[in-house]
């Protein structure tokens, strides 16, 4: 599990470490680490070190100061360094540091921003060392002027070679992962004692590249982190297996609710998803068309055209490929919700349920359906207001509906009404493709049916019983991402492909059993 902490709970952490005298050797750790991690980047890439040239973009603060350190212990490996202070100040000590090391610094101004924009590009290496945790904000002046410059080089020229953000990539808000533009897109961010929420959640994510967590020794003065990613040993904990007197009622039973005769493809797509996720057994409730359809696509399901209150099983999907005029199927929906089993509720049935629903209720809005659920419980958001700030929005419709609340996208973020969090990234961009969501969907309600009862697996992995639905939901987003790129294998997908790419992803995360 990696967990991630707002910028306030690691100052906080850092409090007692710093009244103990301990702050020169909290920086030296970090900017040890900073150093170490570009260290072994260029050489994982076959780069020399002696002669390579690194540029430091250096601010005020303790950020300014780790980068200018970090510069000093690369200049004794032999890079050569230079440091450009964006505000005419820097950190005392690691600015000595960095000069007795043999850097030069330049001073930026209005006047020589886009020179020294174009200097730092030709650069082999950059460390964004502007903000970090005490930002407030995004860069201004002419350190705007200079990062909108460099970014644009880059981005039409190619140079510098390796991006490297210090702690969190400046201008990205260490709590939510807002963006303020302009902000250097890092190759790879080196965060201190832990991870921080903003390199987790979009668009912060898209900026981060990937992250090193370097510790510094504040580990055991952590709270209890505000955001948390499973990783493959937490599936691998997590995931059922059945036992030796399974049958296929013990192992679970989903409901299914979806697809239309516009389109039929999303109920044979979430049954799939289902199936392939290992349920006990599938029964689909829908018009006869559709149900005609999943029969001929998979004859393990059992359709029927019967009412929910006569269906029994352990969990429901509902809403995949179901439409406001689809009156029918959106009452089943409505009535599986009021059963007070766990339900996922996806696509159509996210208009249509009541305003407050339950922990239990899973619900798996893109962008513009959670802008558009945000609006009717009365929120003023677009789709846009959404994709600027995707943590504080899947916060807001969690505490809204009451409802445990997953926003799809390239980070998949999951809220609890409680206020606990999870992020996963295990996906590939090949898997924003039609009828994706809807094998997600059935991924998820097949795991609500296994594990949704079982209490004791969650407590004993650490989570909360009562915040299980997000630990459940967070596992579908993992096993989704992670069959969609091994099905992908770097190149084009259709949604099907995931479903039939799971089972071998879950038999390689589990351990074999004993024969
Ligand atoms: N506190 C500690 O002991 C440690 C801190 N560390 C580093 O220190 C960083 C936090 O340091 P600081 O609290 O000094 O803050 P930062 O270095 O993040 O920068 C804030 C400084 O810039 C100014 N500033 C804030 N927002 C601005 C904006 N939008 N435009 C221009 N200037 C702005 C502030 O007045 C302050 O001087 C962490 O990100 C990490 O890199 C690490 O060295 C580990 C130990
Ligand atoms: N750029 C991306 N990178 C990784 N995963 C993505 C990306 N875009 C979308 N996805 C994932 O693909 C799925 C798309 O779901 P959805 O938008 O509901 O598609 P559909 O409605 O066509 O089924 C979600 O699981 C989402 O997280
Ligand atoms: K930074």
């Amino acid at each position: 599990m990696i967990s991630a902490y707002t910028g306030t709970q690691i100052r906080a952490a850092e409090e007692p470490l710093l009244a103990a005298g301990m702050g020169a050797v909290l920086m030296q750790r970090a900017s040890y680490g900073l150093a170490n991690a570009i260290v072994h980047e260029l050489q994982a890439r076959g780069r020399r070190l002696y002669g390579a040239s690194v540029a430091v973009l250096a601010g005020k603060g303790n950020n300014g100061g780790d980068g200018l350190f970090a510069a000093s212990f690369l200049a004794a490996r032999g890079m050569r360094t230079t440091a450009v202070l964006t505000a005419g100040a820097a950190h005392t000590e690691a600015l000595a540091a960095f000069q007795r090391a043999g850097g030069r610094v330049h001073f930026l101004s209005d006047a020589n921003a886009s020179r020294l924009a174009a200097e730092m590009a030709r650069a082999d290496v950059v460390i964004d060392a502007v903000l970090g945790t005490g930002a407030q904000g995004g860069l201004r002046g002419a350190a705007a002027a200079l990062v909108a410059s460099l970014a644009d080089v880059r981005q039409t020229s190619g140079g510098p070679e390796l991006m490297v953000a210090c702690d969190i990539p400046s201008g990205v808000d260490a709590d939510t992962g807002e963006a303020h533009a302009p902000v250097l897109s890092a190759d790879l961010t080196v965060t201190f004692g832990a991870a921080k929420v903003g390199l987790l959640a979009d668009p912060g994510a898209d900026y981060a590249g990937r992250v090193h967590v370097v510790p510094i020794g504040i580990e055991a003065e952590l709270p209890w982190p505000a955001l948390r990613r499973l990783q493959p040993p937490d599936l691998l904990r997590l995931l059922p297996q059945p036992g030796r007197r399974a049958h296929k009622y013990s192992r679970g039973v989903l409901g299914v609710v979806a697809g239309s005769a516009d389109y039929p493809g999303a109920a044979v797509l979430a049954c799939r998803g289902a199936l392939a996720a290992g349920v006990g057994m599938v029964r689909y409730l829908g018009p006869p068309e559709v149900a005609h359809l999943v029969r001929q696509s998979c004859p393990e399901v059992v359709c029927s055209a019967g009412e929910v209150a006569d269906t029994h099983v352990q969990a429901w999907l509902v809403g995949s490929g179901m439409g406001p005029s689809d009156s029918h199927q959106l009452q089943r929906a409505h009535d599986a919700v009021e059963s007070g089993l766990p339900v996922i509720a996806d696509a159509g049935a996210l208009p249509a349920l009541p305003d407050v629903l339950g922990p239990q209720v899973v619900l798996t809005p893109h962008a513009g359906e959670l802008a558009a659920l945000l609006k009717r419980l009365g929120a003023d958001y677009e789709r846009s207001a959404v994709e600027v700030n995707t943590l504080g929005a899947v916060r807001h419709a969690a505490a809204l509906t009451e409802a445990t609340v997953l926003l799809k996208g390239a980070t998949t973020l999951v809220a609890s009404p409680f206020q606990d969090f999870y992020s996963q990234a295990d996906g590939t961009p090949w898997l924003a493709t039609a009828g994706s969501g809807d094998v997600l969907a059935g991924i998820i309600g097949a795991l609500l049916a296994q594990v949704g009862p079982d209490v004791g697996r969650f407590r004993d992995a650490g989570i909360d019983p009562d915040e299980r639905w997000a630990a459940i939901a967070a596992m579908g987003a993992s096993l989704h991402g992670l069959a969609g790129t091994a099905a992908a294998g770097g190149g084009p997908l259709s949604a099907g492909r995931i479903a039939e790419y799971l089972p071998e992803v879950w038999s390689r995360l589990v351990t074999p059993p004993d024969v």
